[in-house]
């Protein structure tokens, strides 16, 4: 039996990564971390000052992350102090605080950590590759919508492909959105959406002379997320004390 305990359970994608594994074989629900104490699904929920006394007491094999960036680097370093796997699905890292986490895991623990969980979106990153390698000379913008309530902009998912681009295309100025004279130059525009209650769409344009190729992806419910971030979970304990990708978890 997988033991998991979830940092940000109280959240959208924590209570539904809660639901998926409670229904999973093989995977129990041993605990949860969230600014307010509670329960969840039978479990009890501290606050993050308890991290480490939860650790230590549900002994988990895998402590899986949804917060925010500033708590999931602490909460990262927790579960580096006690010795468990985890699956960090929380964006909008600054460079810096990916070195931290990078120096925590490296040699102490397995980690997964992914802007994206979905099967789709890691499939459509290697079709932006591919689409970007194939057409070096196309103007390129990337798109992005999500709910009124996301904090981070752009997307985790969208910070992903632009590092594609780079690494295909080399590094193009970023222009993020247009106002005013704005003559098109060797850029690549990024351009932001938050409304509603819309679960997550990227789009890659790539526009020549007389067409257009657009590749995108659209999640219509976040359980799309949740359960790619469980299978990464049952799949980490045990590997490598390194940084994997749910590319690596996919074997894609
Ligand atoms: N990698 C992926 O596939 C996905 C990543 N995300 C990312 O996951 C994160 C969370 O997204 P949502 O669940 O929509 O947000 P949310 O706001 O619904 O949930 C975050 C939860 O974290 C809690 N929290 C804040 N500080 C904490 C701390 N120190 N320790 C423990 N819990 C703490 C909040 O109280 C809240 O309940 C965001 O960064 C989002 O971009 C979201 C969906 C998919
Ligand atoms: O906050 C969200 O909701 C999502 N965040 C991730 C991101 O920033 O890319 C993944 C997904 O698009 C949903």
């Amino acid at each position: 039996m997988t033991k998991i305990v979830i940092a940000g359970a109280l959240g959208r994608m924590g209570t539904t990564i809660a639901r998926i594994v409670d229904e999973s074989p093989g995977l129990e629900l041993v605990g949860g971390v969230d600014i307010k104490e509670g329960t969840l699904l039978g479990t009890d929920v501290v606050t993050p000052d308890r991290i480490d006394e939860l650790l230590q007491s549900r002994r988990p094999d895998v402590l899986i992350d949804f917060t925010v960036a500033d708590a999931a680097v602490e909460n990262i370093k927790a579960a580096t102090r006690n010795g468990v796997a985890l699956v960090v699905g929380t964006t909008g890292f600054s460079p810096e605080q990916r070195a931290v986490i990078e120096e925590a895991v490296v040699g102490t623990v397995p980690a997964v950590i992914s802007s994206n969980y979905s099967v789709g979106v890691n499939i459509f990153w290697q079709l932006v590759r591919q689409a970007a390698r194939m057409l070096a000379d196309y103007d390129v913008e990337v798109t992005e919508a999500h709910h009124r309530y996301k904090k981070d902009a752009p997307s985790g998912t969208a910070k992903t492909i632009l590092e594609i681009l780079d690494q295909e295309l080399g590094s193009r100025e970023k222009v993020y959105g247009r106002e005013g004279m704005s003559e098109r130059k060797d850029e690549i525009g990024v351009h932001v959406i938050r409304g509603g209650d819309i679960v997550g769409d990227h789009s890659v344009l790539f526009a020549g002379n007389y067409e257009c190729i657009e590749v995108s992806h659209r999640a219509y419910d976040r359980a799309v997320f949740a359960e790619g971030a469980v299978r990464a979970a049952a799949w980490v304990h045990g590997k490598e004390k390194r940084i994997h990708s749910m590319q690596d978890v996919l074997g894609i």
